[in-house]
């Protein structure tokens, strides 16, 4: 058992939630907005404090551990980077390699920027590039490490439809290196498609985990987001086409 999290929680913004995930999965974290996605994600890699419940990582209990320690052994992508101004992409990368105390720097940045396929960038400031290139950039630096555990928070935000599905196949292609990749989706498309396990929050609770086939139910679809939705099955693999309940 890698990664356990029992009951827990956050004051008003999280309640109970419970699931475990291993090594080589993909797991995504589902639920409409205010959910409880990002808190949960927080939590885990020590941007917050759980106020109740337990959660381990490798035997060793997370919360017990410094918020600085955690990061050491996780990659994290935000939801919402940190504006970092006018810096340079090379050097935005180059300062989160600080921390990691790697024996080939270099050989590990351009790992990333072939990864996410950024080259062009490297010389241009952060804050002149548009949305889908800043998340691009930012999905790089969390891969910097090549942590056994990653975090991201809708990854595929502000991509457009070539780099979403070029990030979820990197991703994918982490957990199947034996990597532990949790992340927060709104695509239940791509979760369906990519995931390997769900965890769906309704209201800050945990409303169903497993399989998508098993979390992805008319049911659970309806209390949580209010929708319903069509499976599609094609040689490229299954997805979901929702619409409105009527
Ligand atoms: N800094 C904060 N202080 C107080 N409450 C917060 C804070 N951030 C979020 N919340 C509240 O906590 C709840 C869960 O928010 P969270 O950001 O985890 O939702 P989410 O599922 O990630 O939503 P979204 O899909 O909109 O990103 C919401 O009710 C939200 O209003």
């Amino acid at each position: 058992m890698t990664l356990k999290v029992e009951r827990l929680g956050h004051s008003t913004r999280l309640q109970e939630v419970s699931f475990a995930a291993q090594p080589g999965e993909l797991v995504g974290i589902l639920g409409a907005n205010g959910a409880g996605k990002s808190t949960l994600l927080q939590l885990l890699c020590g941007v917050l404090e759980p106020d109740a419940g337990q959660l381990t990582y490798q035997q060793r209990d997370l919360t017990q551990i410094s918020a600085y320690e955690r990061r050491q052994l996780l990659g994290y992508l935000p939801q919402t980077p940190v504006a970092e101004g006018g810096i340079r992409v090379d050097h935005f990368l180059q300062a989160g390699l600080v921390n990691l105390h790697l024996s080939c720097p270099g050989k590990e940045l351009n790992r990333v920027v072939e990864t996410l396929q950024i080259h062009a960038l490297l010389e241009r400031t952060l804050d002149k590039l548009s949305g889908g290139e800043q998340r691009r950039v930012h999905i790089a630096r969390a891969l910097l490490g090549d942590h056994n555990w990653l975090l991201c928070d809708e990854p595929t935000t502000s991509l457009d439809l070539y780099y979403q599905l070029q990030v979820m196949a990197v991703l994918r292609a982490q957990a199947d290196r034996g990597k532990l990749v949790t992340l927060a989706l709104h695509d239940l498309g791509l979760a369906a498609r990519y995931c390997d396990r769900l965890v769906l929050i309704d209201k800050g609770r945990l409303l169903a985990e497993g399989a998508p086939a098993a979390v992805l139910t008319d049911a659970n679809l309806a209390q949580a987001y209010k929708i319903k939705a069509r499976w599609l099955c094609t040689d490229e693999g299954v997805t979901l086409l929702p619409s409105l309940l009527s």
